[in-house]
């Protein structure tokens, strides 16, 4: 029997369906086929919480460190494209500045002020999209202090990212990329050697600088940027549409404010914005049912860990004073765990308690229906909001 004719499932499984509404599926997937060989994927979809932990704590059988891996073929090595020594010697210069205490100290006041600045702007007008007025220049607002590279504006980091995401898209869709994404690149990457000569500067890439070369500075920077925009925008469309669209909970938190927490990890859990993790089989091992060989493609669903109902009854309810929420696993886990969680966390946070108490009746508009779509990234396209306007 071909790996095909063994997992059904996997095999009438569409890389369109999983953009569109995954849960039906993965649900299927999670309950009949936790490991399941997907043809339109060439790859296994992992969906089970435990099965999704076994891969991502062991680098050295699921490792990221494979040349099919598209970041990487962009902007080079990075702490997102290595493992074992290598991976710990890329990531280790970067972990202070995103410890709680520091990214407290270093970031809140700068995230009030730009929220604040963004909601002020939006206030007069009673209707927006939120995703392009609000959570898009919020995010690339924070990587670009994040940053912290000489003569570096918001709209610079923005084209950068724009020209980067494109070539790594095109390369993982096995076309040629285009020459804008490495043009990016290499600006940035002259922007970095600006910013490490000047010893003045308090950028975290300086003390980078000093464990690493400046291209391997360069290349974690860019993994910054690219980690900190897409993810962030969705992490907060996401938790905005949920809290929206459920009218009780977003009561509750109303009525306590120290459950917009709990709100945020609700949102991570049923939809993360990155919903898959990719890894490459280092050797032949065995997963689960499955058996899996050297050099295969093994993805895991966050999104489908995330609804496992052996660990988070009623899976697919908003509820956001569930007592395990923080056991989503929207950051991933094992040595690849988001390095800025906390930050993204903090931003999240401050915005979504600025605009409910800035906006007053903030509603989804009913004109403009959102949903989240992406196989890879996943949040709405848009979301189209009103509230009253303060006479
Ligand atoms: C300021 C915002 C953010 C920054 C600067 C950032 C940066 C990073 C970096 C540098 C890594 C690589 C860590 C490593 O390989 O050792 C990473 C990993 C990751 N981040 Fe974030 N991130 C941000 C926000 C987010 C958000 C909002 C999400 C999801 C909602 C997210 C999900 C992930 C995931 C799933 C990984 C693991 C990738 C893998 O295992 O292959 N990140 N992030």
């Amino acid at each position: 029997m071909s790996v095909v004719d063994s997992y059904p499932l996997g095999a009438a499984t569409t890389l369109a369906e999983l953009a569109r509404d995954p849960h039906p599926r993965l649900a299927l997937l999670r309950a009949q086929e936790p490991v399941s060989w997907l043809p339109e994927l060439d790859g296994w979809l992992v969906t089970r919480r435990d099965l999704a932990l076994s891969v991502m704590r062991d680098a050295g059988t699921f490792t990221v460190d494979d040349p099919r891996f598209s970041t990487a073929q962009v902007v080079g090595p990075s702490m997102l494209s290595l493992d074992g020594d290598h991976h710990a010697l890329h990531r280790e210069p970067f972990t202070a500045p995103f410890r709680p205490r520091a990214v407290r100290d270093g970031f809140a006041a700068f995230i009030e002020q730009e929220t604040d600045r963004l909601i002020t702007m939006l206030e007069p007008t009673g209707a927006t999209e939120l995703r392009r007025a609000f959570a898009g220049p919020l995010a690339v607002a924070v990587v670009t202090e994040a940053l912290g590279l000489i003569g570096t504006t918001g709209d610079t980091v923005l084209a950068w990212y724009d020209d980067i995401v494109q070539s790594v898209s095109d390369i993982a869709a096995g076309h040629e990329a285009g020459p804008a994404g490495v043009a990016a690149y290499t600006q940035l990457r002259t922007a970095v050697e600006v910013t490490v000569a000047d010893r003045s500067s308090s950028s975290l890439l300086v003390s980078a600088a000093g464990q690493l070369t400046v291209p391997e500075v360069a290349s974690n920077a860019a993994v910054l940027m690219f980690g900190g925009i897409e993810t962030t925008e969705a992490m907060i469309t996401n938790a905005l549409l949920h809290l929206l669209r459920h009218p009780d909970q977003l009561a509750l938190v109303r009525a306590d404010a120290e459950l917009l927490d709990g709100a945020i990890e609700e949102s991570l859990r049923l939809e993360p914005g990155a919903a898959v993790v990719d890894r490459y089989a280092t050797q032949d091992t065995v997963l689960g049912p499955a058996t899996i060989h050297r050099g295969d493609l093994v993805t895991v669903s966050l999104t489908g860990a995330n609804r496992d109902p052996a660990v988070f009854p009623e899976p697919d309810l908003f509820d956001v004073r569930r007592e395990n929420g923080r056991l989503q696993l929207a950051f991933a886990h094992g040595p690849h765990y988001c390095l800025a969680a906390h930050l993204a966390r903090l931003e999240t946070r401050i915005a979504l308690q600025h605009l409910l108490e800035r906006l007053p009746a903030l509603r989804l508009d009913p004109g403009h229906p959102a949903a989240p779509y992406g196989l890879v990234f996943r949040k709405p396209p848009t979301l189209h909001v009103r509230w009253d306007r303060v006479a």
